[in-house]
């Protein structure tokens, strides 16, 4: 039973490690970090330097706490933010205390420095960093040519690793785009409907927040394939989405939940409220939607969570309100009533 559990969690972090960017860098750059810098501490310990022991134990102190806390909380950018910071000062208080051989670990600053925090704040940090090192290795006794040595390397290594995480940055937001949005219309897709959906329902079950779902589906829409091509019903897919986006309110989520169905998420709303905004879809694609054939509708079902829904009961009772619409000769819109059973 204990070795299911511990197999089950073990399969839940490498699923976030993975899915999570910068969690997995947090976590690669903190392990060995602390492993090694762990060693030096024994090491200058062993050897009666007793300051630079602490000094130390305290970054490894730090790098574990950080490395803890955003496994725990998962806020990983104000993680990397104060991780930057810490080694930063670790850097100086090196070189400070054991004298050249510090600015060795500056290299080291840099990269993370980029990787796991913004270039607005890395950019300057950077700066300063490579300043204060500067001023300390002068007064460590550094000659002008291995300071200007120092510098330019440390210069090098910045442009390279602003210039990969800025690449690794966008690739990874493209990942994320291509894995949660719908490519024709933007909308997002049926896995981001299933987390949002989910939770929708946890946060009704904590604050009885309540959220609307309104389900809208194009009528007749395999005619229009049929008499002017895909390519137009495209078009129209596409128009249709741009219309629902732009009239509904800035919290509200947009989905295609497949073919010419889509899903329109309003938060905290009541009933009166849902079918406000329902009645307000409606009439603007009836106003503004066509294809080459004319005007063209949809119809709509929605609904409220309920106390003893899940998020595919809440889904289901709104799908049915959708055929329900359908059925009463499209064009129409109908909202699951709450009190049925
Ligand atoms: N152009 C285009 N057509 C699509 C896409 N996805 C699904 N479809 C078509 O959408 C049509 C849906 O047809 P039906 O489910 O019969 O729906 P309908 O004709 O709108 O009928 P009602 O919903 O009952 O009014 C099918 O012809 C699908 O091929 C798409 O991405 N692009």
């Amino acid at each position: 039973m204990a070795l299911k559990k511990l197999q089950h969690q073990y399969k839940q972090a490498r699923k976030r490690f993975q899915a999570d960017f910068r969690l997995s860098l947090i976590t690669l750059f903190c392990l060995p970090a602390a492993i090694a810098i762990g060693g030096f501490a024994v090491f200058r310990s062993i050897d009666g330097n007793w300051l630079m022991a602490i000094v130390d134990l305290l970054l490894v102190a730090a790098l574990l706490g950080i490395l803890i806390f955003s496994w725990c909380t998962g806020r990983t950018r104000g993680a990397g933010i104060v991780l930057v910071l810490v080694t930063g000062c670790g850097v100086l208080a090196v070189v400070y205390l054991a004298g050249l051989v510090g600015l060795f670990w500056a290299f080291v600053d840099v990269i993370a420095s980029f990787f796991l925090s913004p270039p607005m704040f890395a950019v300057p940090k950077v700066i300063i960093l490579t300043g204060a090192s500067l001023v300390l290795g002068a007064e460590a006794g550094l000659g002008t040519l291995p300071l200007i040595s120092f510098a330019t390397t440390i210069f090098i290594v910045s442009v390279f690793a602003y210039s990969f995480a800025i690449r690794s940055k966008a690739q990874a937001d493209e990942l994320e785009e291509l894995a949660t949005r719908d490519s024709l219309t933007g909308a997002g897709n049926r896995r981001m409907l299933e987390d949002e959906l989910r939770i929708a329902i946890a946060r009704f079950d904590r604050d009885t927040i309540n959220t609307g779902l309104l389900m809208l589906d194009l009528d007749y829409f395999k005619q229009i394939n049929d008499k002017y091509g895909h390519a137009e019903g495209d078009d129209v897919l596409r128009h249709f989405a741009t219309l629902v986006e732009s009239h509904s309110r800035r919290g509200d989520r947009f989905f295609r939940f497949g073919g010419e169905e889509f899903v329109l998420l309003l938060q905290d709303v009541d009933l009166h409220g849902l079918e406000t905004a329902a009645r307000h879809i409606h009439q603007v694609i009836r106003d503004y939607l066509t294809c080459s054939g004319g005007e063209v509708t949809c119809s709509i079902g929605g609904a409220l969570i309920r106390e003893d829904d899940n998020w595919e009961r809440w889904l289901q009772r709104a799908d049915q309100a959708l055929y329900r619409a359908k059925g009463a000769g499209r064009d129409t819109i109908v909202l699951a009533d709450p009190e049925a059973a």
